[in-house]
């Protein structure tokens, strides 16, 4: 695989609006979200879940998990900050999850 090259700015800029769930990181070149689920077995189900989509993409989160919440940080350490495959694997994340409900539902 090629090595990664840093999102560039105009990818940045579409962040807010493509990834409106993932903030960046503070202090760091990455994207981070907070997951909660129901209880523990969700939480880890959800991982199992995330771990198989990382291995297939080659690309691995930074996270953390207290019982039902899950913490996950992405960055790619091969470009020394945020690269298109934070991007990728953080939209795969977000379609493992059920539609959030409309506004107001
Ligand atoms: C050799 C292997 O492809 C690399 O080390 C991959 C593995 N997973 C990775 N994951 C992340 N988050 N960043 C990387 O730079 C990275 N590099």
């Amino acid at each position: 695989m090629s090595k990664p090259l840093k999102l560039s700015l105009e990818a940045r800029a579409t962040l807010a609006t493509d990834l409106p769930a993932w903030r960046m990181a503070e202090g760091r070149d990455a994207i981070t979200r907070r997951f909660r689920f129901r209880d523990f077995n969700d939480a880890w189900g959800f991982m199992a879940r995330v771990a198989l989509l990382a291995e297939q993409q080659d690309h691995h989160p930074e996270w953390s998990n207290v019982w039902n919440r899950v913490e996950i940080l992405l960055t790619t350490h091969d470009a020394g900050g945020l690269s298109d495959r934070d991007v990728a694997l953080a939209r795969a994340i977000d379609a493992l999850l059920p539609a959030e409900p409309p506004p107001g539902a």
